[in-house]
């Protein structure tokens, strides 16, 4: 089972929404579709559902064509489960209704069975009498993925599906789908604007941006080799710091950064960006810096520097340490780059 998209564009009136995407989601596979509000996410998804009359490309499912401009497979033919950010459970069904609601396909003496398997596999077995309102948020999210996989779809389409939990019971949940997801072997494709969930939850993430995708890959090439600063920022927290080409390296106020093999840039002006955990603390051996603050956030503590920029100016800098580390106020450090964690990009429009 798998999903390839060929060339898919969409158009809203004159806006260009979708401007060519290509993908293919393996089977098994979890493929996130990460980027900012209305790049396309939520119209690409409904495209592979069948929600949205295609306009141009094709659609495959398991190697079967669903979708070509003038020849679509009605959605409900599709084979095809969705999860929405607000559940869309029947509140006068119960659970286990709610469940079989989808599996007019299963012959009916079978459908019982099939109820009970997809429960189990959200650990929602004993709640197959409840009615949703009986349920709390996250509960009724695992009932709504019970739901979508119970057919066994070619696919399981999630759109914003944690969105509307409170901060702890989505990391719950979304720890949920993730084992529900990969034990049931079926291939999704989630939308997200978090990249903390993407991350969480991609074995391969599609970064959009303006109706294209502008990397895909695993979430450790994003994070670690972002194709440009777009990339680099939407994955996770930079500091931008000022720097020059000379040669193969990238002059910085915190040092040199050697360029990477194959990098394409030209002498002269550029912009490093540096994870804030590849930004080293030391007692000596690097750049001077002064601690403007340091906070415990859980699991890193969080450090702002300042460090002279070389032009007069200060530049400001953030550290995320190991939990424990404790400097103050004032505090007189030295600070070096992981070059792992930097990336040296063309300088910043203005
Ligand atoms: N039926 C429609 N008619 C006109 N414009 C639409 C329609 N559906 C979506 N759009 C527009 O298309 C753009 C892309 O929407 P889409 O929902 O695909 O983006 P998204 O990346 O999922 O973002 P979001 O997370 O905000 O939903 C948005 O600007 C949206 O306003």
């Amino acid at each position: 089972m798998s999903l390839r998209l060929t060339g898919i564009r969409h158009a809203f009136g004159q806006r260009e929404i979708l401007r060519g995407v290509d993908l293919h989601v393996r089977p098994g596979e979890i493929l996130c579709l990460l980027g900012p509000s209305g790049c396309g996410k939520t119209t690409l998804l409904r495209l592979v559902a069948g929600l949205e009359e295609l306009q141009a490309g094709r659609i495959e499912l398991g190697g079967a064509l669903v979708g070509e401009k003038g020849r679509e497979v009605p959605p409900e033919q599709r084979h095809v489960g969705f999860v929405f950010q607000d559940y869309a459970l029947f509140p006068h069904l119960t659970v286990a209704e709610n469940v079989a609601f989808g599996l007019h396909r299963i012959p009916r003496g079978e459908r019982p069975w099939a109820v009970t398997e997809a429960l189990a596999r959200v650990g929602l077995e004993t709640y197959a009498h409840a009615y949703p309102h009986m349920l709390s948020g996250g509960q009724q999210q695992r009932v709504a993925l019970a739901r979508a996989l119970a057919p066994r779809p070619q696919v399981v389409l999630l759109d914003e599906a944690f969105a509307s939990l409170d901060a702890r019971l989505r990391e719950q949940v979304r720890d949920d789908t993730l084992h529900v997801l990969q034990s049931a072997g079926i291939p999704a494709m989630i939308v997200t604007h978090d990249a903390e969930e993407a991350m969480f939850l991609a074995d391969r993430i599609a970064l959009m941006q303006e109706g294209r995708v502008i990397q895909l890959g695993r979430p450790e090439e994003l994070y670690l080799a972002p194709a440009d600063p777009f990339v680099a920022t939407f994955l996770g927290e930079v500091n931008r710091l000022p720097a020059r080409i000379r040669g193969a390296r990238a002059e910085t106020a915190i040092g040199p950064l050697p360029l990477r093999p194959g990098a394409d840039l030209a002498e002269g002006p550029a912009e490093v960006l540096l994870r804030p955990e590849g930004l080293r603390v030391q007692e000596e051996g690097g750049t001077p810096a002064e601690v403007e603050a340091c906070r415990l956030l859980g699991a890193t503590t969080l450090v702002h520097l300042a460090v002279a920029d070389g032009a007069g100016g200060l530049l400001h800098l953030h550290a995320r340490l190991p939990p424990g580390i404790r400097l103050s106020r004032g505090q007189r450090v030295t600070v070096a780059m992981d070059p792992e964690r930097a990336f040296v990009f063309p300088p910043a429009a203005p």
